[in-house]
Parts: structure tokens; sequence; C-alpha cells
């Protein structure tokens, strides 16, 4: 379904671009059809810039992705603007992405229009009463709805194009603990009744326990661990940490040192730790770390 190799993307920004940012760092990742990969980590760890590749709404560094069979990175313009109704963004912050001065019937006719399919009032209908809306919301500016049906009315946008993979960027973390659970319980919901395939990104662990079928653990632009029942049974030194709730400053992405990222951090480093671990499997966990090579 969706598979990506070698991906990085590095930022560079200042005076001759000598500011380098290595965001996302040589990942390998696969989403089958009809799965969810929850992905967690800390603030500034890379997980939005890894959804942002994957849809190709940035250029990576270096890297190949291909989805269904194509590979996204060598295709022209044009056909991967076709490609881009398989592949949605349900984003953090909905009132970012709708236009405030188009009501809500636009928003969501627009995009059909734009793929050539039926952007008619009665399946805008349809659309907006499968995530529990009601036709009164058409007809409001974003400014008028709360958080939780702005969200609404991004995942009735990302369904509208019959996609296959659908990034939820933090979906619900901007809303009321009320709404969470039932944008959550709707995600859940869409996601089995069209067997669609989610990158699901959290801070939430407890979120991602739930809806996850598996788990991709990144730290400082790598994926560190990846599998199911990450939560259960942790490998990583980071993943335990993370999972003890202890609290430490985001990690400067910056002039990433010659060995594991984690190395000042890690209490039970040891000499190996100096250079960068590889991605090994173990009882069909996939760990970066020396403890388990
Ligand atoms: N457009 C950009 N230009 C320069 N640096 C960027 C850009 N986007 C992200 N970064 C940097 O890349 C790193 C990863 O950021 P990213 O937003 O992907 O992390 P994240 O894990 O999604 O964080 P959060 O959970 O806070 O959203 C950070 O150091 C961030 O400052």
């Amino acid at each position: 379904m969706l598979k990506a190799k070698g991906l990085s993307k590095i930022f560079t920004s200042g005076l001759l671009s000598k500011q380098r940012v290595n965001a996302v760092d040589n990942v390998d990742i696969e989403i089958k059809q009809g799965e969810i990969l929850a992905l967690v980590g800390e603030s500034g760890s890379g997980k939005s810039s890894l959804g942002r590749l994957l849809l190709m709404l940035m250029q990576p560094t270096k890297g190949e992705i291909h989805f269904n069979g194509h590979e996204l990175t060598k295709m022209k313009k044009k056909d991967l603007r076709k490609m881009r109704k398989k592949m949605q963004l349900i984003p953090q912050h909905p009132e970012d992405s709708l236009d405030p001065l188009w009501k809500i019937y636009s928003s969501l006719a627009e995009p059909l229009r734009i793929h050539g399919l039926d952007a008619s009032k009665n399946t805008l209908l349809k659309l907006i009463e499968m995530v529990g809306l009601r036709e009164e919301h058409l007809y409001r500016y974003p400014h008028e709805l709360s958080g939780g049906e702005l969200q609404r009315v991004m995942i009735a946008r990302a369904i509208s194009l019959r996609p296959k993979f659908i990034v939820c960027d933090e979906p619900t973390s901007m809303l009321d603990m009320s709404v969470q659970a039932a944008i959550a319980r709707m995600l859940l919901a869409l996601q089995e009744k069209f067997g669609l395939s989610y990158l699901f990104i959290t801070h939430d662990l407890e979120l991602a326990k739930i809806v996850a079928h598996r788990t991709a653990v990144m730290y400082a632009g790598q994926i560190v661990e990846e599998g199911v029942d990450v939560f259960e049974s942790p490998f990583h030194p980071y993943t335990e940490m993370l999972l003890k709730g202890v609290k430490e400053p985001p990690e400067s992405t910056e002039k990433p040192p010659g060995g594991c990222r984690f190395y000042d951090k890690c209490p039970k480093k040891g000499p190996k730790c100096l250079t960068s671990p590889e991605m090994v499997t173990v009882n069909g966990r996939k760990v970066r770390c020396h403890l388990f090579a």
C-alpha cells in the first residue's frame, strides 16, 4: 500500500543556508491496506514532517515513497495531482485549512469539483451527515462552528474524495476532552467502513494504544522502535522513558552526533553507542538500539 525507504528531510535556513535541521533522518516505513500505524514521539521529533513527506506535500531531501505500486518521488506533477485524492491529511488545526471567507458548502464542494466528482447538494448532505453534522452547518462560515465541528468538516472533506490513505496529524489534540473521544471513535468507524489506512500522529500514548494496530516511536528524526504492543513491552530505552512520562527538553536535531541520537539521555548507554545503531528486528519488533544488535 504505502512504503517509504531511506526518507530524509533536511530543512535549511539562515545566511547561505548554513543552519540545517535533519527533521526526518533515513526513515523506512510501511503501512498496509486497512492498517492504522500510530506515530508517537515528543514535540519536534519529526512526526508532522514525516506525515507531510508521505503525502508528498513537501519534497524529500532523499528517499523513495511508493504508493500502490507507483513511485511518488519520481512522478510528474500532473500525475501526482491525480494521485492526491487517494491520500489525504486531517490536520491538527482545521481552522488554518478552511478559507474563512467561504461557507462550509464551498469548502466541501471545491475539492470534489477539482477532481471532477459529483459536488451536488445531495452529495454534500450525505457527507456531512456521515460525520454527524446537519444541513445548517453547510451554510455557516468556519468561525460559526466549534472546534469539534470544524474537525468533522475536515474529516468530511478528506473522505469525500474516497481516499485510501489518510495522515491524521494530532486530529484531536486541540479539542476538549469530551469531544476528543467522539472524534477518535468516528475516525475509527470510517477507517473500518472504507478499509482506510491511517498514519495516526499523536502525543497521546493512551489514544495510540486504543487506535493503533502497530506503533512507531520517533526520536530526533528517526524511528527508534516499531511493532505491535510497543507500550506493553517497550524495547528501546527512549520508549521506556516516554511511557514513564519523563519530561525532558525537546531534542535539538541540529548537528546530529555520529552516535546514537539518544546517547546523552540514555540510562543504558555503553561504549558501542558512540556509533549509530542500525534498525534490527527482534521477535517481530523493530528496534534501533545497540542493546539488541
Ligand atoms: N518548514 C520548516 N523549516 C525549518 N525547520 C522546520 C520546518 N518544519 C519543521 N521544522 C523543524 O523540524 C523538526 C521537526 O518538526 P516537526 O514539526 O516535524 O516535529 P513534530 O514531532 O511533528 O512536533 P510537534 O509534535 O510539536 O508537532 C523541528 O526541529 C522543527 O523545528
